[in-house]
């Protein structure tokens, strides 16, 4: 297939144009890359270098590999990057003016007002919060074999989310009702029908949005007049020093988008470290020792203490970032590395793949968290090797809350179970959306007495 240039650079300047393998309009590389997005990206990087460009998802994308490459893109110095338009695409209808959607100034602002829900003092609280939903989901958890990780760790970090981010203890039947749609939201943003057909995705994500915005007006007032020490009613009293608040419409849409936002990662982060904590049983035995040692439910003081777990979280989220691509729209023409992007185009950081690159990571598809330790850590190699959480402005708000959710998770599960699987299994990984396993990783699940 034919190699040709995105656009040429602007006469007289030094820049190089972006090449790269197009394929056909709209469809281009797209089945390659869900098919083996690491092979592929290896391809086009040793082919093309650390930027190139190709039809993908419908549009022509400038694919921008490598840690130096996401520094230049998501410290962008020149504000030529643009969040809104480029995550739209995929989530705008369902996720809208969630503050990942905002841009420059006005992102700011709402970020100034959102920080105040994430203080030391507020994450103490939540981690308090959070502790007995935890013992809670997990003693519910029936060994057995062919236990599927996935979807158990997804219902307990939805219940989490409901309990700790609403402040409401709702009613079976509703907190059902609400996850329902978070997930109908969430699908429809890889719809491959994308405008609303009853009973396709679109169609279910928008009903599912509708649903979402009543639920959370309908508790809004009794949140904005009783406060508390949930997310919600953070988001609804947060304030900056020169008195800036949220409106109603701001606090519903900011609610939708971190609920989102907080479980789906946390379930991927903990599901793959569920997965290679059995491949290494010698890992869990090592996990387990630190925290039956510690013992109880993991308190906000001692979220240091646990150094195995912090080691295998950190490798989890290298060899399977949880956001595996970060888009962005150019909104004036610029520069990558040197290459010349004209306004328009739309870039993508591929954190997955990034984190697979032989060039900064020594043999970079094993498992190995020592790496992260003092001594080798192999991330210094650039401040953009490791970046699950993304970098700049946009860089996510919740990282502190994720680390204590997923450690608040592991030290209690390994505390009350084990588990295995056979020593030829390997997940079926699927990469085409969030990352998720196709079979939901059945273990084999034992009570530890
Ligand atoms: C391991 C878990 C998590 C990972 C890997 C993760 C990853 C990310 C990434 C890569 C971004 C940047 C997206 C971009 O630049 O386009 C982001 C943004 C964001 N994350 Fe997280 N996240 C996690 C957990 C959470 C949690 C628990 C919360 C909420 C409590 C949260 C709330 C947010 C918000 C609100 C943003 C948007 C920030 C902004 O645009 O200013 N995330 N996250």
């Amino acid at each position: 297939m034919g190699t040709s240039i995105l656009a040429a650079p602007p006469q007289g300047s030094d820049l190089k144009p972006v090449s790269g393998q197009p394929g056909l309009p709209y469809i281009g590389n797209t089945l390659k890359v869900m098919r083996d997005p690491f092979g592929f990206a290896r391809m086009r990087y040793e082919q093309f270098g650390p930027v190139t460009w190709g039809w993908l998802l419908g549009q022509r994308i400038v694919t921008a590999q490598g840690p130096e490459a996401a520094e230049a893109v998501l410290v962008n110095r020149d504000k030529a990057f643009a969040n809104g338009p480029a995550w739209s695409y995929f989530i705008g209808p369902f996720f809208h003016r969630g503050i990942m959607l905002l841009d420059f100034e006005e992102h700011l602002h709402h970020r100034r007002i959102m920080q105040q829900a994430f203080t030391k003092a507020r994450l103490h609280s939540y981690m308090d919060a959070m502790a007995p939903g935890i013992s809670k989901g997990l003693d519910a958890w029936e060994p057995q074999r062919g236990f599927k990780v996935y979807d158990h760790i997804k219902q307990l970090t939805l219940d989490l989310a409901t309990d700790v981010f609403m402040g409401v203890e709702l009613e079976r039947a509703e907190a059902d009702r609400v996850n329902g749609a978070f997930i109908g939201a969430v699908r429809a943003g890889t719809a491959y029908v994308r405008f609303p057909v009853p009973g396709l995705r679109w169609h279910k994500g928008l009903k599912a949005r509708k649903e979402l915005e009543e639920f959370f007006r309908k508790h809004l007032p009794a949140k904005r007049r009783e406060g508390g020490d949930d997310l919600f009613a953070a988001l609804c009293q947060a304030e900056t020093d020169d008195g800036h608040r949220f409106t109603d419409d701001d606090v519903v849409n900011h609610m939708i988008f971190a609920l989102m936002a907080a479980h789906d990662t946390t379930t991927i982060t903990l599901t793959t470290m569920a997965y290679y904590l059995a491949q290494y049983p010698e890992w869990q035995e090592r996990v387990r020792e630190e925290s039956l040692a510690l013992g109880g439910p993991l308190r906000f003081d001692e979220l240091d203490k646990l150094e195995s777990i912090d080691l295998v979280m950190k490798e989890a989220t290298r060899l399977v970032a949880p956001v595996p691509a970060l888009p962005r729209k150019v909104v004036k023409d610029t520069s990558i590395l040197g290459f010349h992007i004209p306004a328009g185009t739309t870039v993508m950081v591929p954190a997955l793949t990034n984190h697979h690159m032989p060039e900064w990571w020594p043999e970079p598809d094993r498992f190995d968290p020592e790496r992260f330790a003092a001594g080798r850590r192999e991330d210094k190699v650039h401040k953009y090797a490791w970046a699950p959480f993304g970098g700049g402005a946009h860089k996510c708000i919740g990282l502190h809350f994720a680390g204590m959710q997923v450690k608040g998770i592991m030290h209690q599960l390994v505390q009350r179970y084990r588990w295995s699987v056979p020593a030829k299994y390997e997940w079926p990984l699927d990469t085409t959306s969030l990352p998720s396993p196709k079979d939901g990783l059945p273990v084999k699940l034992e009570l530890i007495q």
